[in-house]
C-alpha cells in the first residue's frame, strides 16, 4: 500500500455548518504533503478527521491501512495541534524525556530530538518561560520523540524565524526521506514550494492534489500563490457555471 492516507468522500459538520464538503484525497508514504488554504478553510478539520479525532458525517478516512482513531494507530501517529500541548512547570527536556518514555525511548533519544528541534539551548528551562515560537518546538520535540511512522503537524512554523523555518522544513524532509509520512499544514504560501505534494482547500473543498511542479504547470505561472488564486478562480467559475 503506497498511501499513508486515503480520504474519501468525506463530509464534515460542525456548529451546523458542512466545513469539509466531500474531499477525497491521499497522502503518498514517505512524503512531506502540504495543506494549504486561507483561514477558516478546513485544514484542521481534516487533520482532526485523520487522527480520528473529528465526528464524522460521512465518507471514510483510512490511515496506515485502519480506519482513523484505530486503537493501534495511536501509537503511529504523531500530531501537533496549533496550541501547544507540553507541561508548562516541567522543562524542555523534561518534557521530552517523560513523552519519550511512553513510548519506550531512553533519555538520550529524547534529548536528541530536542536538539532536532533547534531547542539545545533552551533545554533546561521551564516550558512556561519559553518565548511562543520556542514553546511550538518544545510540543513538536514531543509530538516526533517516539518516531511516529504518520506525522501530522498543524501550522509548525508560525512564530519560527526564516533560519529556523528553513531548519524544521529540512528536518522534515529527513524524516520522509527516512520512510516516515508527514502532512503538514500551512497558510503561508512561500512553504508550498517545500512540499513534495500540496494539498490546497477552500471552503471545505478540495482544490488541488499535485506536486508544486503540476501545480505550476497546470496554471502557467512559477509562483505557487499566483498559482492557487488561479486554480481558486476557475473552481468558482466552474462551480458558477
Ligand atoms: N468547534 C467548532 N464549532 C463550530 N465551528 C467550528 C469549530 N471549529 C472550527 N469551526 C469552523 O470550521 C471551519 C473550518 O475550521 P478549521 O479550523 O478546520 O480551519 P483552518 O483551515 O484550520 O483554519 P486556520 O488556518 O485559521 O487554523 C471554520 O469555518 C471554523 O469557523
Amino acid at each position: 500500500m503506497d498511501d499513508a492516507v486515503s480520504v474519501r468522500d468525506l463530509v464534515v459538520e460542525r456548529g451546523r455548518r458542512r466545513v469539509l464538503q466531500g474531499i477525497s484525497c491521499t497522502v503518498p508514504r514517505g512524503t512531506v504533503t502540504g495543506l494549504l488554504g486561507p483561514s477558516g478553510s478546513g485544514k484542521t478539520t481534516l487533520m482532526r478527521a485523520v487522527v480520528g479525532v473529528q465526528t464524522v458525517a460521512s465518507g471514510t478516512v483510512t490511515v496506515l491501512g485502519r480506519p482513523a482513531g484505530a486503537a493501534e494507530l495511536r501509537r503511529r501517529v504523531g500530531y501537533l495541534t496549533q496550541a501547544p500541548s507540553v507541561y508548562a512547570d516541567l522543562t524542555v527536556r523534561e518534557n521530552a524525556r517523560y513523552f519519550a518514555a511512553l513510548h519506550g525511548r531512553d533519555h538520550a533519544h529524547a534529548d536528541q530530538t530536542v536538539t532536532d528541534v533547534g531547542l539545545a539551548g533552551a533545554a533546561t528551562q521551564l516550558v512556561g518561560n519559553l518565548s511562543g515560537g520556542q514553546r511550538s518546538r518544545a510540543s513538536l520535540a514531543c509530538a516526533l520523540v517516539g518516531d511516529p511512522e504518520l506525522v501530522i503537524l498543524d501550522e509548525p512554523t508560525v512564530g519560527q524565524d526564516p533560519v529556523l523555518r528553513a531548519d524544521l522544513w529540512a528536518r522534515f524532509h529527513a524524516m520522509a526521506a527516512a520512510g516516515t509520512t508527514l502532512l503538514v499544514s500551512s497558510h503561508v504560501m512561500d512553504e508550498a514550494g517545500r512540499c513534495d505534494r500540496l494539498l490546497l482547500i477552500r471552503d471545505g473543498r478540495l482544490v488541488a492534489d499535485d506536486t508544486p511542479d503540476a501545480v505550476r504547470g497546470a496554471t502557467g505561472v512559477d509562483d505557487l500563490e499566483e498559482a492557487f488564486l488561479r486554480l481558486i478562480k476557475a473552481s468558482e467559475q466552474e462551480a458558477d457555471s
